[in-house]
């Protein structure tokens, strides 16, 4: 395909991962973040995709600045973050495509760990959008013999994919830390699925996009995995440290702590049962040690599997 000019905002660990991803097929790739000295007009000038790998905190302050700048009406905006805002608790798709309602969103998801994405590792994703030629797009962009790309038409299931995956995997750490068995971690991602499912469904997105790439896939990734720092953040709970004793060392954003408090929020408002969700957020908070969260799972009212 031909070259395009790609501006990847955000230079963590993802958005670096992403631009080589870019950069390897011959694209020409800019990067901004807050951290570095290139201006953010000059970085998205001309370019036909705006990626951003932003951490959920920083979204909606850089779709302001954008929203301020001249764009082109082609542009392509890609969203790569996993979080939801805590004041509107709308997904970054949302607040992109409210931002700029003529130009097509593509979301970004899937069982993508940036560090063996960078080892160069084959692994795949999803690109989801509503206008289905800005997803096949950026399939192209991005695909390589090390990296495979599918289109998926629900944006919304595939972020909420990524999103909600981060919770279940801050209970996988704990389960993993307190050394609680391959049976009990079978349990809890089944039920975290189905919690997925559940918050997924009420939110509008297909029960499907759950059992792909984005939403089994990302989950059975980042529950299985040292290098997940959701999944860290559970372990090392286990090991006696607060939370901001955790969130101080660790290497990067885990986007499922601030994820947690809005889901809770959400769900008492729309009344969806998140069993898991709650102890993970009752944990976070200080309220409940791992061990009783474990209890509190285990002895609620038995039920049919499915209901
Ligand atoms: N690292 C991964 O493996 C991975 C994979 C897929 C998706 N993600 C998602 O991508 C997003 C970024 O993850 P990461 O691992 O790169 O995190 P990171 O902590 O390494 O980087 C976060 C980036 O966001 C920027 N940022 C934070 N607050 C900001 C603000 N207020 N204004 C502007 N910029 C701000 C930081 O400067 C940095 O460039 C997260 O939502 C994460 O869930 C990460
Ligand atoms: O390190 P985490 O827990 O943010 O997980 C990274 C990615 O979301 C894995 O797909």
């Amino acid at each position: 395909m031909q070259k395009t000019t790609i501006a990847i905002l955000g230079a963590g660990a993802w958005g670096i991962a992403l631009a080589d991803l870019a950069s390897a097929n011959g694209h020409q790739v800019r990067v901004w973040s807050r951290r570095r000295v290139a201006n953010l007009e000059t970085v998205i000038q001309g370019a036909e995709i705006i990626l951003s790998a932003i951490a959920m905190k920083g979204v909606s302050d850089v779709v302001s600045q954008i929203q301020s700048f001249p764009l082109s009406p082609q542009t392509i905006f890609v969203t790569a973050t996993k979080g939801l805002d805590p004041k509107t608790t709308c997904t970054p798709s949302q607040i992109w495509q409210t931002a700029f309602p003529h130009h097509p969103v593509v979301v970004l998801s899937g069982p993508n760990l940036s560090k063996e994405i960078q080892q160069s590792l084959p692994a795949a994703t999803v690109v989801a959008s509503h206008n289905t030629a800005a997803a096949e797009f950026v399939q192209l962009v991005f695909s390589s013999p090390r990296f495979r790309v599918y289109t998926n038409p629900d944006p919304l299931g595939v972020e909420l994919g990524g999103t909600l995956k981060n919770i279940i995997a801050i209970a996988a750490g704990v389960c993993d830390g307190l050394h609680l068995g391959t049976n009990a971690k079978a349990a809890l991602v089944t039920r975290g699925l189905t919690e997925m499912v559940r918050i997924g469904n009420s939110w509008g997105a297909k029960t499907e996009t759950f059992y792909g790439l984005s939403g089994l896939g990302d989950l059975l990734a980042t529950c299985n995995s040292p290098l997940s720092r959701n999944y860290q953040v559970g372990y090392q709970m286990t090991l006696g440290q607060t939370l901001p004793e955790i969130l101080a060392n660790l290497p990067g954003t885990a986007e499922g702590v601030n994820t947690c408090q809005v889901l809770v929020q959400r769900a008492k408002h729309h009344n969806i049962a998140v069993p898991i969700t709650e102890q993970v957020y009752r944990l976070l908070q200080g309220e409940v040690t791992t061990r009783q969260a474990l209890e509190e799972l285990m002895l609620r009212d038995i039920k049919p599997e499915y209901k």
